[in-house]
């Protein structure tokens, strides 16, 4: 910190630079996975990306397929056959497999985008923490659990950190870099000089509840679901207030179904657990009916608006 109490930029990523890390396996192609493995390969990491099973994977390299398109558009808007090769040789750095084991033979770093529940995370590290190669840096992109929890079951805490993106993963431009209790320096910067090459701004947070991003943005999704819940304003009134008012992008409740309601739904009954007299986490009833009625938002087609099946 320096003496007006501005944090220097000394380890913040902003521009591109090297990183050790050539091989990537991503856990998880999901949402998150996905996006992840679509910016490693773009800049010009070997990517596996692991899921449970072919179809998931399919749908995975379909959607990066996709929005490799759009960025090359952009990147090459006047050179259509350039725009092709970069979707081309970055689809070829992407390799896919359902086994994380054999998955995570050859990486540098493994990242965990797997579903936000700690049994299923803790299940992951364990296997891989006995077949991975003993340098091989571990991350979770969890958006709500402790990285300290969630790396209690490996051996290597000191290659064990949070590595948090934002949805969409080649749109969005920040990645915190989560430092666990034990996470050691040389893994640290390992991470920040990693987030650097893929083209993100890195900001250091500690592993506390929400980190910086959510620790913000979860109550504030919660109460735009309450406002709606009591009938204070309807849905597209409250998400044109924030994005006329406020100036954000998406509206709330447009936000949490593009994040999927049962991701919000997962993270606030693990907050609620944890921390049972914390009003802002207290359960929501229509979130949980929405979910329980397979209305996840724009994953599903459906949650606090309806959407066409892509
Ligand atoms: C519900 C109960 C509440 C309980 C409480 C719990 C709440 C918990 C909520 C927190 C969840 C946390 C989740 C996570 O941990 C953290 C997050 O990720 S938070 C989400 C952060 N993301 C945002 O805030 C997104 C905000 N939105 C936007 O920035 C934009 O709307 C958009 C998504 C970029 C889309 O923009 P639009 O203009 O609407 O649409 P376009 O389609 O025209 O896109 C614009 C531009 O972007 C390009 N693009 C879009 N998507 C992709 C992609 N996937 N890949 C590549 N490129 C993409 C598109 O091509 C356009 O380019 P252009 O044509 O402009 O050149
Ligand atoms: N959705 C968001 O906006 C967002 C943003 C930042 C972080 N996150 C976090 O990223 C993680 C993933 O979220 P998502 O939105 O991509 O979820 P998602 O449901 O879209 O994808 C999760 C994927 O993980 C796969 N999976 C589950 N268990 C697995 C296992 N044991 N091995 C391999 N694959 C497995 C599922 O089949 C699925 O394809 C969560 O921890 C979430 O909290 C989500």
């Amino acid at each position: 910190m320096n003496q007006l109490g501005v944090i220097t930029r000394q380890f913040s990523c902003s521009s591109a630079v090297q990183s050790a890390i050539k091989n990537v396996t991503v856990i998880g192609g999901g949402l998150m996975g996905s996006g992840i493995a679509q910016v490693a390969a773009q800049a010009g990491q070997n990517v596996t990306l692991v899921d449970v099973n072919g179809d998931i994977l399919a749908k995975a390299q379909k959607s990066i397929g996709n929005n490799l398109g759009r960025v090359a558009k952009k990147m090459y808007k006047d050179n259509p056959q350039e725009a092709e090769k970069f979707v081309s040789e970055s689809m070829g750095r992407i390799k896919t497999a359902t086994d994380p084991v054999s998955g995570s033979q050859t990486a540098d770093l493994v990242v965990e985008a797997i579903v936000e529940n700690i049994d299923i995370k803790h299940q992951l590290f364990q296997k891989l923490d006995q077949a991975a190669p003993d340098h091989t840096i571990f991350a979770s992109n969890t958006s709500s659990l402790s990285v300290n929890e969630i790396g209690a079951v490996v051996k290597r805490k000191d290659k064990f950190g949070g590595l948090h993106f934002f949805n969409p993963v080649p749109v969005m431009r920040l990645l915190e870099v989560v430092r666990g209790a034990e996470t050691s320096e040389t893994t640290y910067r390992s991470m920040m000089d990693w987030g650097k090459a893929l083209g993100k701004t890195c900001i250091t947070c500690k592993d506390t509840p929400g980190f910086v991003v959510n620790r913000l943005l979860v109550p504030y999704i919660a109460e735009a679901i309450r406002l709606f819940e009591r009938g204070d304003a309807s849905a597209k009134d409250i998400d044109i207030a924030m994005k006329l008012g406020a100036g954000y992008p998406m509206g709330p409740l447009e936000l949490a179904d593009y994040v999927g309601l049962d991701t919000n739904k997962f993270i606030l009954d693990g907050w609620h657990k944890k921390y049972p007299d914390q009003q802002l986490f207290k359960p929501i009833p229509l979130l949980n009916k929405l979910v329980s009625e397979g209305k996840l938002g724009v994953k599903t087609g459906e949650g606090f608006y309806k959407y066409e099946k892509k």
